[in-house]
């Protein structure tokens, strides 16, 4: 079994104590890394600030994460195969994540090259006539990037790629359950030749290593992907140093009368349920409107009834294990406290091990913990309404605010769901859970602040500097 260090300075730091890394379905360890102390993190925080006063221009920048996307790309299947071990979901979908991130990195190695400012026209003012101005974008300094476990290799190359790009240096911390791919992708950037220091991963538990980023005053940002318990805690002892976070949500898809319902019910049934709803843009809550709604729920049960759980490495394997079993357990007590509450279960609703089935519920309501809270697991509640005005009121009663989706062939209603839904993104003739990894993607309300996207989070990692000169 592999035992994996820590990346400090160019160099792979091994600690006796260890996390085992589980196969999410077999439940037995296949890898374990190493467990850092306060003292790890900042050595690793000294060798980003030392790495990041070193020149390194943009276009070294763009080659050198361009490289690293050929590469990640030419070790797609050792990617996949450990993404498929380590989350635990199909292996077909890993590829695909695989296929992303090099995306990811290359779309960032392109923006190094088109980080530009503006020209600022001071010369108006009184006074200042003499004078010329322009804006340059400069890298904040050392980024904490720190990721969750369900997109474990396209959510930390969101973070590395922009922040190598803007000419940052970075901390990566990894999901305890799944950092291997992280550690793949970091042997990748040494081998493509990254400059030491650049990249430094820590693994090891969450709240030690967050709290000793946190008290060191040479971190200059946080960029976090996770939990809005995790997230308002960095939010809060960050101080003054600038925060991103991609955080939960309980998203929203609208099925009006005027679509093609069958459609929708396939696009719907394939984006509730992948990688087990361990999405945070995963279809939660579904609102059909009542001419079409028993029409709809038949094709919805009808594709979902189809939906096979297995082994990862089994291609009829559609949906994996989840994460944890304490987090099967508590997909299971919220389903049983709904059906208490008077939901009905159409589809699912039953736990095997670590396994929890596909699930449709049917007379919810808006307080129950199945809809109001972030479920991150295969369960969606389908609801009818009448108009237009109380689907969005439904929608927008959420703490939430990440992606939200809407079917309709009406122009207008569209247009108006585009200005009074309360989200991040809203996806017109699609589901919530779509994304391409060059869009801004980031949420209002408790869904966090800040965007990703290699362009939009470039920006984040930038500060703006105004230049003037009195000519
Ligand atoms: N908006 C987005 O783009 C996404 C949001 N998520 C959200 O992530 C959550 C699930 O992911 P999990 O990995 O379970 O989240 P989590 O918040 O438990 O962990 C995320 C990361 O934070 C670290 N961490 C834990 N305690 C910490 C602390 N005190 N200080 C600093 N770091 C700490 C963990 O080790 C891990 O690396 C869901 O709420 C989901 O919605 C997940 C994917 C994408
Ligand atoms: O937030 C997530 O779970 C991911 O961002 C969705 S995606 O990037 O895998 O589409």
């Amino acid at each position: 079994m592999k035992h994996y260090g820590l990346y400090i300075n160019g160099s792979w730091v091994t600690t006796k104590e260890k996390i085992d890394v589980l196969n999410k379905y077999t439940r037995k360890p296949f890898a374990s890394t190493s467990v850092a102390s306060g003292n790890h993190v900042n050595e690793a925080v000294e060798a980003a600030k030392q790495s990041y006063r070193q020149e390194w221009g943009p276009y070294d920048r763009y080659l050198i994460i361009k490289k690293a996307g050929e590469l990640l790309l030419e070790r797609k299947e050792q990617f996949a195969e450990i993404l498929a071990k380590e989350v635990g979901k199909p292996y077909g979908e890993c590829l695909g994540e695989v296929e992303r991130s090099a995306l990811t990195l290359e779309i960032s190695s392109e923006e190094a090259k088109r980080i530009h400012g503006e020209g600022i026209p001071v010369e108006s003012a009184p006074g200042s006539e003499n004078c010329m101005s322009f804006t340059v974008r400069v890298p904040v300094g050392v980024v904490a990037a720190i990721t969750p476990f369900n997109v474990p290799l396209n959510l930390v190359c969101h973070k590395v790629g922009p922040a190598l790009a803007a000419g940052n240096s970075v901390i990566l911390k990894p999901a305890e359950v799944t950092p291997i791919v992280a550690l793949l992708l970091t042997e990748v950037f040494e081998d493509v030749g990254l400059p030491k220091g650049r990249l430094n991963l820590i693994t090891g538990e969450g709240p030690v290593i967050g709290e000793a980023l946190l008290a060191n005053k040479d971190v200059n940002m946080f960029t976090f992907t996770g939990s809005p318990r995790v997230g308002e805690y960095i939010r809060q002892n960050a101080g003054l140093r600038k925060v991103a976070l991609e955080l939960g949500n309980n998203s929203a898809t609208v099925v009006h009368h005027d679509t093609d319902i069958e459609k929708a019910a396939n696009v719907i049934a394939g984006k509730s349920f992948a990688n087990a709803g361990q999405v945070c843009i995963s279809v939660q809550r579904i609102y059909v409107h009542e001419d079409v709604y028993e029409a709809f729920l038949g094709f919805l049960k009808d594709k979902t009834e189809k939906l096979k759980m297995g082994d990862p490495f089994d291609p009829e394997t559609n949906i994996g294990p989840m994460i944890r079993l304490e987090e099967a357990e508590r997909v299971e007590a919220w389903v049983k406290e709904a059906v208490e509450q008077g939901a009905q279960v159409e589809v699912g609703g039953t736990r095997d091990g670590v396994f929890y089935s596909p699930t449709i519920l049917t007379n919810t309501h808006r307080d129950m913990k199945v809809c109001r809270q972030e479920v991150f697991g295969p369960v969606v509640s389908v609801e009818t309404y009448k108009t237009e005005d109380e689907v969005i009121e439904v929608v927008n009663d959420s703490d939430y605010g990440l992606q939200a989706g809407l079917f309709t062939s009406d122009l207008r209603f569209a247009m108006k769901a585009a200005r009074k839904i309360e989200v991040g993104g809203l996806i017109i003739n699609d589901a919530s859970a779509y994304r391409v990894d060059h869009m801004p993607y980031g949420g209002v309300k408790k869904s966090g602040t800040g965007k990703e996207g290699p362009r939009y989070a470039i920006e984040e990692m930038t500060e703006e500097r105004i230049i003037v000169m009195n000519v």
